[in-house]
């Protein structure tokens, strides 16, 4: 059963609105900051690589951003170009910010962190006259990110794409991708997310994230259940909710739950488990997978990226999703 239909007419299949940053992932891994002196450069950002995976996959892509007006934000334009990203509405900032930097600490397989840089940060200058509703208009699927929501005029700018995409009909999804150290208060995070999550149709994020987004609720044991049912009551078709290596669990509107295991990988770090897992099935759901199916397909996209040293150059083919699937299925991966 499909829970979001998708306008076969529309040119453009996924449209990401957000965040376009660098990420300098260590080289050193098993190596705390402090020790850690080099660091190979790639496109980061949560929204980006999501859509980097997206266009990996087959689908026709573009991006909703801004970049700085520096040698960072050519390099990231220009890699999104050569993914056969549509950059038509990546503008360029022109007051001086410059591009977000996302240092990242892999003391262990299990033990990372990120380091981010993010003051007067270009990707959050997004006005919302600078939103294209042409590019909208033609969009099968539009995904925002919360950390686009911390600031203005960046978090005016998802409203009005968001009130666009509700206008012409596409699917939104919502990735939660909360960073605490971009928001001022709990207490705005909490208002700004709720407001926005209102208005989604595929809601996906972490327990945690789930957490912070009910801290004026009461939900004390911290129940899937509860979490997703809230959301049905607005727009919401289908909640994914994410455990880490525990697997992840999507309700939907009709009542159904479908639990998903994670598969087994070689882990480098676990950075970049969600971007991937994002793509993944949120390109099942636009085959017309069942959910099962598209939890499967995005947790064994998932282990390639976190298998790997980079999160957005890692983003697999659907071949490469599948060829691990088959692998795992044929006991020849085995967890770290
Ligand atoms: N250590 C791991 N081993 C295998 N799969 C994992 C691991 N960590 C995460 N995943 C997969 O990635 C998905 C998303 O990871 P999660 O850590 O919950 O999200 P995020 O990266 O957004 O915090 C999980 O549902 C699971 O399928
Ligand atoms: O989102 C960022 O700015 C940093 C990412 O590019 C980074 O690699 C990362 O943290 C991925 O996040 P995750 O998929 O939520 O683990």
């Amino acid at each position: 059963m499909a829970y979001v239909s998708f306008d076969s007419a529309k040119k453009t299949d996924f449209v990401a609105v957000g965040r376009l940053c660098i990420d300098l992932n260590a080289n050193e891994i098993n190596r705390p900051m402090e020790e850690t002196t080099t660091f190979t450069k790639y496109v980061g950002g949560s929204p980006a690589n999501i859509c980097i995976g997206m266009s990996r996959l087959g689908l026709q892509t573009g991006f909703i951003g801004k970049v700085a007006d520096d040698q960072m934000g050519r390099f990231i334009t220009r890699y999104l170009e050569a993914n056969g990203i549509e950059t038509s509405n990546v503008t360029t900032d022109r007051t001086g910010a410059v591009t977000g930097l996302a240092f990242t600490e892999i003391k262990s397989p299990t033990d990372c962190s990120i380091l981010m840089y993010r003051d007067n940060v270009a990707d959050l200058k997004l006005e919302p006259t600078e939103v294209s509703e042409e590019l909208i208009s033609r969009t099968k699927m539009l995904l925002i990110s919360g950390t686009a929501l911390a600031q203005s005029p960046s978090r005016e700018a998802v409203f009005q794409a968001l009130d666009y995409a509700k206008k012409h009909g596409a699917v939104i999804a919502f990735d939660l991708d909360y960073r605490p150290y971009t928001w001022v208060s709990d207490a705005e995070t909490a208002v700004y997310y709720n407001l926005a999550a209102e208005k989604c149709d595929i809601i996906i994020g972490t327990r945690e994230e789930f957490d912070m987004m009910e801290q004026f609720e009461r939900n004390p044991e911290r129940d899937d259940r509860i979490t997703a049912a809230k959301w049905f009551d607005y727009s919401a078709e289908i909640v994914v909710i994410k455990h880490g290596k525990e697997g992840s669990i999507a309700y939907t509107k009709d009542g159904a739950s479908h639990r998903a295991d994670s598969y087994p990988a070689k882990v480098i770090k676990t950075f970049g488990a969600g971007d991937s897992y994002a793509a993944g099935f949120l390109y099942g759901l636009m085959q017309g997978w069942d959910i099962s199916r598209c939890m499967s397909f995005g947790s064994a996209a998932a282990c390639i990226v976190i298998s790997s040293h980079s999160c957005s150059d890692a983003m697999p083919t659907s071949e490469q999703v599948n060829d691990y699937i088959a692998r795992c299925e044929r006991g020849e991966i085995t967890a770290s």
